[in-house]
């Protein structure tokens, strides 16, 4: 496949020096940093497909441009899902392809999948049971929660209706659900969520130990998108 890297920081770089190995060429980066190229300078007979990981602030108008330019393209960037009804309207008007995951590693979406399991029991059978979700990571991520602690956050709003909201402190209410952050040196990504009662703890946690399941999943995503048209996840690419 012919990719166009779009943000070459620490996961641009680490997508990078896996593509190769799995048949992959990177055609193009665009990074204002790292690069002069620019989305609109590449058409569909160059890129198969379009890999974006840059900046909350940034995420929205690279996937729009890859969009207009024909481009299918998978997102891994957080926190800019406040635009995301708008990026998937376009994908639709563009008859276009967008992949987005909070996480791209496998490990993650099945810890997504199993969140949604224990939320669901926790709601049936368990009474007494407060639940918290904390994320930790390295002190140069920009965005807080972690867009991965907010999908768990969701998938416990949706599946344990004793909370109905979440708020990035310690809850102030007992349906608020706290999703707390830490930020601590180089730390990959680690989440945790925590159902505490009077009797015990019950712990589902997920340790990130490089960057590269997040890279295989964004290269697995990006081998699977180009033909498509829509709007998919790791639910659609796993069958989770
Ligand atoms: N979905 C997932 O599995 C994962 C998501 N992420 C997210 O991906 C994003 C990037 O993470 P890292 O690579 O660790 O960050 P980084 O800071 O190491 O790299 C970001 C790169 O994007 C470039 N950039 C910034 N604004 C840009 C723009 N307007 N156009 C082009 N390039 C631009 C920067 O120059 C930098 O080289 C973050 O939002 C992070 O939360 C990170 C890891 C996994
Ligand atoms: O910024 C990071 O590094 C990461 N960001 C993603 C997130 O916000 O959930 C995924 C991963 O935890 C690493």
């Amino acid at each position: 496949m012919k990719i166009l890297l779009i943000g070459y920081g620490k996961m641009g770089q680490t997508i990078a020096g896996l593509a190769a190995g799995r048949g992959h060429e990177v055609v193009g980066i665009v990074d204002h940093q790292a690069s002069t190229q620019r989305i609109e300078d590449f058409t569909p007979a160059q890129v198969d497909v379009a890999i974006e990981f840059t900046h909350p602030e940034a995420a929205f108008a690279n996937v729009a441009a890859c969009l207009r330019q024909g481009l299918p393209v998978v997102c891994g960037s957080t926190g800019w899902l406040h635009h995301f009804e708008e990026a998937a309207q376009l994908a639709t008007d563009t008859h276009g392809a967008l992949f987005y995951a909070s996480n791209y590693s496998v490990g993650v979406n099945l810890f997504f999948h199993f969140n949604e399991y224990i939320a669901a029991k926790m709601n049936q059978f368990a009474a007494g049971y407060d639940v918290q979700v904390t994320e930790i990571h390295h002190t140069q991520k920009v965005d807080q929660p972690s867009g991965t602690a907010l999908t768990a956050a969701e998938g416990i709003l949706a599946n344990f209706p004793a909370k109905t909201s979440w708020r990035n402190a310690p809850a102030q209410a007992p349906y608020e659900l706290a999703v707390l952050s830490e930020r601590e040196g180089t730390v990959v990504g680690t989440h945790e969520v925590r159902y505490i009662s009077a009797a015990d703890t019950i712990e589902l946690r997920h340790e990130a130990h490089s960057r590269q399941g997040f890279a295989e999943g964004a290269l697995l995503a990006a081998e699977w998108l180009p033909g498509r048209h829509g709007v998919f996840g790791m639910k659609e690419l796993l069958g989770l």
